[in-house]
């Protein structure tokens, strides 16, 4: 997968660099390519911004930069068209389906707007030439889309072929499609078998694979109705068997 970030802050994504993304980055797996853009700006003060028409707040970042950092960035000798992803907290709310989703996709171009946002015109016109999709990580306040562009590449990174070391525990993950879809996680432990008075839950020694599965199902469903109710009320009826309805 190629993967190009458009941003006023390059060096927001060193972390691109580390752990396990970095590891499928120098092994070829996934192609990062950053692009400042202020690099299609061509006054002394690289200006990328300007007030909001109607007044009000903040500022809003130019069309022009953005138009011509999208032609050169989305210009493509074979024709190949990428899926634009704008992160914005006017997005549609980011989901692990959106991640399996857009794992598939084999071009991911991220335009990361500061300030008030972009000038709404830049995704009309790039709807003219590739797939747009607006993206929201979440109903909060944070500056600017570098830090959501992060967290939607490390979603859709590590479910490519070879990134993760033990492909299985993308499948076991929180919310993933299928055994796991509208569940979280329950607790997870490790040697020793007693720590500070602590005991690893019996079961989890037991050696009996079939009622470690049943226990993390039901840890799995109690924590859901725990910290996320309403998850608990999107399950399929048909996923639950009668063991699940006693948790
Ligand atoms: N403030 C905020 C909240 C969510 C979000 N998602 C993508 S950019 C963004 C910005």
């Amino acid at each position: 997968m190629r993967i190009d970030i458009i941003t006023i802050f390059p060096d927001y994504f060193a972390p691109l660099d580390l752990s396990l993304i970095g590891k499928a980055r120098r092994a070829g797996l996934i192609d990062v390519r950053l692009h400042d853009l202020r690099r299609w700006t061509y006054d002394r003060h690289h200006t990328v911004d300007d007030t909001p028409y109607g007044g009000g707040p903040g500022m809003v970042m130019k069309p022009e930069p953005w138009g011509e950092a999208l032609d050169a960035v989305t210009a493509d000798a074979d024709g190949a068209v990428p899926r634009l992803i704008l992160p914005t907290p006017s997005g549609r709310p980011f989901t692990q389906r959106d991640a399996v989703r857009l794992a598939e996709e084999p071009w991911l171009v991220f335009a990361c707007g500061r300030y008030e946002g972009i000038d709404a015109r830049v995704a009309v016109d790039a709807a003219r030439r590739m797939p747009v999709e607006e993206i929201s990580i979440g109903d909060y306040v944070l500056n600017g889309g570098e830090v959501a562009t992060l967290v939607v590449v490390e979603a859709v990174s590590r479910l490519l072929p070879g990134v993760l070391g033990n492909a299985e525990s993308a499948a076991q993950d929180s919310f993933s499609p299928g055994t796991m879809d509208h569940l979280v996680e329950g607790p997870v432990y490790t040697k020793p078998a007693v720590w500070r008075g602590h005991e690893v839950p019996p079961v989890l020694l037991s050696g009996h694979h079939g009622a470690v599965d049943r226990w993390r199902r039901d840890e799995a469903l109690r924590k859901t109705a725990r910290n996320r109710p309403d998850l608990i009320d999107r399950l399929d009826p048909d996923q639950l068997d009668k063991r699940d309805r006693e948790v």
